[in-house]
């Protein structure tokens, strides 16, 4: 980033904060987003930029300091033990081939990564005492959630009771297809409801839900990607965590690879990137796990994600009608 005076910095980030705050209300409490998602992060990565150069301009109300959404008054809220974290992201392949090489000079060696499709949908983390499920709830700020237990048990892909006794959290993505969004939103129109913008919204708009009777009549679905506690479960590298999820009978992304260093994440992120207007489910990116947990453990987290995985960005999907039109033109 061109140096900028302190004084610049601090002109700067007095019209960014505001914008980016104006931005995410719109986007959590109202379900609306008002700009793109790489609008957004644009702007949010200037501004962890310019506070990494003036750490002292950072304020307690900058967007840096409130880690995802605000939660509703009106919902029960929980408390994660261990936060939610979101995730630091890329939108290049070089700016990826730093994030590896600081991860090789960390550790040492090359390290395999788990890569996985970047759902684009919203935050989940279920509870199981015993094999029963008994807690579900949203990420919130990370630390406080949603209370969402009701609504996640009219979730048909998510099992209530496990084929293990088991006692654990999982985490991984609510989310709604493509296919169920268009029912709805034609079904919304029908009864001159106003219609949701995207999938994203209209699975954040139907699991923030007070009645868990309208989460029913919506078909939601998840993919879950994280075991949070693995001490009674031998698993040993995030891959063999997906494997164990999908063998418990949770909804796992049938997509993820292992590769070693960069070159297979290349293919990956071409691959699902020519696929993704075919998926029936929204995907933002994909996403680099360091493979091996013992090494992610090494690696640790920041406040506000973990050190050991970053998500490469796609740009905005755009309306298909608009797509074919920019193709032709081109
Ligand atoms: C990686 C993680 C951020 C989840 N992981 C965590 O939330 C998490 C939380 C505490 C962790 O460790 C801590 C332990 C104790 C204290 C603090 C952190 C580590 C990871 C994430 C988030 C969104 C994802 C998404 N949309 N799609 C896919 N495919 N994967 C995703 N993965």
């Amino acid at each position: 980033m061109a140096a900028l005076t302190k004084e610049q910095a601090n002109e700067e980030l007095a019209k960014i904060r505001p914008q980016l705050n104006e931005w995410r209300d719109a986007y959590y409490t109202k379900d609306a987003p008002v700009v793109e998602d790489n609008v957004y992060d644009k702007l949010y990565n200037r501004l962890l930029e310019i506070e990494q150069q003036y750490p002292d301009l950072v304020t307690s109300d900058s967007p840096s300091q409130q880690v995802g959404d605000v939660t509703l008054p009106d919902f029960n809220k929980v408390t994660h033990d261990i936060p939610m974290l979101s995730m630091g992201d890329v939108f290049s392949e070089s700016e990826l081939a730093e994030f590896n090489d600081r991860i090789e000079k960390n550790v040492g060696h090359e390290v395999d990564y788990n890569v996985e499709l970047k759902i684009d949908g919203l935050s989940l983390s279920l509870i199981y005492e015993n094999g029963i499920l008994v807690q579900g709830s949203t990420r919130g700020n990370g630390t406080i959630g949603e209370n969402v237990t009701e609504n996640v048990k009219t979730i048909k892909d998510i099992p209530q009771k496990l084929s293990r006794p088991l006692s654990f959290e999982v985490r991984g993505e609510c989310f709604m297809s493509k296919k169920e969004f268009l029912r709805l939103n034609q079904e919304r129109e029908n009864e001159g409801q106003q219609v949701f913008a995207n999938p994203r919204n209209a699975a954040a708009g139907s699991l923030r839900q007070l009645d868990p009777k309208v989460t029913a009549s919506r078909k939601l679905d998840t993919f879950m990607y994280t075991i949070v506690t693995f001490d009674d479960l031998n698993v040993t590298t995030q891959h063999e965590a997906l494997a164990t999820l999908k063998e418990l009978g949770f909804n796992v992304n049938p997509t993820a690879q292992i590769t070693t260093g960069l070159q297979g994440v290349k293919d990956f992120i071409e691959h699902y990137g020519e696929l993704r207007d075919d998926l029936d489910y929204g995907i933002d990116g994909v996403v680099l796990k360091v493979d091996d947990l013992a090494t992610q453990r090494t690696l640790g987290n920041t406040v506000k994600v973990p050190r050991w995985e970053i998500a490469y960005k796609f740009p905005p999907e755009q309306a298909e009608s608009v797509v074919h039109e920019i193709t032709w033109t081109i």
